[in-house]
């Protein structure tokens, strides 16, 4: 073959590949438009979404602290804003969305009437999150310490992922007395409409939610390129060592995940059942190897998941796996008729972890998050009875129905299918 031959060959070649590649970008274009285009027409046709099951609170013991798991905004919200409210020396909250509504300026009311008391206020709110909030709603008192945890950090230009991951906690911590830790952001919605779950911790351990706090504070309060302007939090001992109560840190700054590493472990070693609780289930492949291999040696693994979630994206990703999960005998529980944003998992009776983290790759390898890991049957029976009622709104995805689905459903998923690592 000539040079020449050869040359048109590669040129043709070139173009096939790269109106292969255009042509495929504009396939999946085209087909989340249109599932954006179907989810909204049938949102707006759809009643509210506020009839489900409350599981209502659950208290136990750990070790020496005191733990509550609250499974509805209202009361949750009612006992933030008390603690608040009530507070005498120092308030710390950090929280990934804070509505303009009026649970955010319930919020907003507390925490400036607390600075007003002359408690020490520090907050933290996301400011990727809070885009569509005017920036006027966030009017403090001039003694809060506020951090709006910026959309672009001027360190993503030299070290890459360092200087990447939103701030996507919830943590209330009070006088280093009672701290709250969950899936619960601040806002009206989630007062009524989702079910969720959060913790609440009274004891040494709350020494843990204090420390992730500050680290966060500390690690951001300069500000412009370099210069200080936010007080340093001092940051205090532990005291003490409880191996049952671990709170579980992702800070992309230090380039460490470990929620994935734990989730990991406890799904490895589990041999009786897992009880998973998610509203974003995109999971990797090792941690998908890890529930297929856990339900093939035969242990009862359950995924509780929005059979409707308010992210279309995400609940079609989601969908892609299931054909696996369910020939692995992995349980689909789709949450029925409203949206569940709790992030749990029990495991064994033994194992439970309640936090910020999704099972999806923005909470496992993205983002600033946490989460409780705790060692105890009195904690994990209380969430698996939660999951129990949950269940009970929930029905299950059979390999059959699943099977018999529109095959443009399953085309939208195999095209869909490379934005996984995305979300
Ligand atoms: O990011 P999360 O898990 O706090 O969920 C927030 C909702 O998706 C807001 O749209």
């Amino acid at each position: 073959m000539s040079q020449h031959a050869v040359h048109r060959l590669k040129h043709l070649l070139f173009t096939l590949v790269k109106r292969g590649i255009l042509a495929f970008f504009a396939v999946q274009a085209t087909v989340i438009a249109t599932l954006v285009t179907i989810d909204t027409v049938t949102r707006h046709r759809r009643v509210k979404r506020t009839r489900f099951p409350h599981p209502g609170t659950f208290q136990s013991q750990v070790a020496r602290a005191d733990m509550r798991l609250y499974t509805f905004g209202e009361d949750l919200y009612r006992d933030m804003l008390h603690e608040i409210e009530t507070a005498e020396h120092l308030v710390l909250l950090e929280t990934y969305i804070w509505k303009n509504d009026e649970v955010g300026q319930k919020f907003l009311d507390a925490v400036n009437g607390a600075a007003r008391r002359g408690v020490d206020v520090y907050v933290i709110y996301d400011g990727f999150a809070n885009l569509v909030v005017p920036p006027a709603f966030y009017d403090f008192h001039p003694s809060v310490h506020v951090l709006r945890f910026p959309v672009f950090r001027a360190s993503i230009l030299f070290t890459n992922v360092r200087g990447t991951g939103f701030d996507h906690r919830k943590v209330l911590v009070v006088d280093d007395r009672v701290g709250f830790v969950g899936g619960y952001n601040i806002g009206s919605l989630y007062a009524t409409q989702w079910r969720d779950t959060h913790l609440k911790i009274m004891g040494p351990s709350v020494w843990d939610l204090r420390q992730a706090f500050a680290n966060m504070w500390n690690s951001n309060r300069k500000t412009g390129w370099g210069r200080a302007t936010r007080a340093i939090l001092p940051e205090i001992s532990a005291n003490f060592w409880e191996p049952r109560i671990r709170a579980v840190n992702n800070i992309p700054s230090n380039l460490v995940f470990p929620t994935r590493g734990v989730y990991l472990d406890a799904i490895n070693r589990a041999s009786r059942h897992i009880f998973i609780t998610t509203p974003y289930f995109i999971p990797d492949q090792q941690i998908l190897d890890a529930i297929l291999a856990a339900a093939r040696r035969g242990v009862d693994v359950r995924v509780l998941i929005p059979e409707t979630s308010n992210h279309v994206l995400a609940d079609w990703l989601s969908r892609g796996f299931y054909t696996d999960l369910l020939k692995a005998d992995v349980s689909l529980l789709l949450y029925e008729n409203a949206m569940i944003h709790a992030k749990t998992a029990t495991i064994d009776g033994e194992w439970s972890i309640v936090g910020t983290a999704n099972l999806d790759r923005l909470s496992l390898t993205g983002n600033y998050e946490i989460g409780m890991e705790i060692y105890d049957t009195d904690l994990a029976g209380d969430l698996e009875r939660i999951f129990e009622i949950d269940s009970s709104n929930c029905r299950e995805l059979t390999l059959k129905e699943w099977g018999s689905r529109h095959v443009a459903a399953r085309f939208s998923e195999a095209v869909l299918a490379p934005l996984r690592p995305l979300l």
